[in-house]
């Protein structure tokens, strides 16, 4: 079932396939390849997704996305980036970002 602990299962996932056996598990031979390897699944993937918002369906847009979080998942993992440093920096943002905000604060 999907939920906010979507990713963060997918983030311990990850950490523990990272050193599998790469015969048996995708995101093992993927690390296995390297950086470089796992950088450029995660620009194809964005690529995919940029195709997919403009000429293909709903259905395959969702597919790509996830190929594309997924590989971004697996960047951070490879990384050593936890997910909560990234929301982190999100939460942060919010609170010093709103264009609507600003402009009702000209002086700022
Ligand atoms: N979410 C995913 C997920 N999304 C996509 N993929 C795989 O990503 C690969 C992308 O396919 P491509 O055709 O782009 O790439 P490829 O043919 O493998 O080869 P290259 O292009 O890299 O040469 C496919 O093999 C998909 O199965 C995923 N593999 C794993 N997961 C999650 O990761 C967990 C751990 O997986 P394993 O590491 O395989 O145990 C799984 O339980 C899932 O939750």
């Amino acid at each position: 079932m999907s939920s906010p602990d979507t990713l963060a299962r997918l983030e311990a996932t990850i950490a523990q396939r990272l050193g599998a056996d790469p015969a048996s598990s995708y995101v093992a031979k993927l690390n296995a390849r390297g950086l470089g390897k796992i950088a450029q699944k995660l620009g194809e993937e964005a690529t995919e997704t940029v195709i997919a918002a403009l000429t293909e369906n709903r259905e395959a847009l969702v597919g790509e996305v996830a190929d594309l979080v997924f590989h971004l998942m697996v960047l951070l993992g490879a990384k050593g980036v936890p997910l909560a440093e990234v929301l982190a920096e999100l939460d942060r943002r919010e609170g010093v970002s709103g264009i609507a905000e600003k402009a009702a604060r000209p002086q700022d």
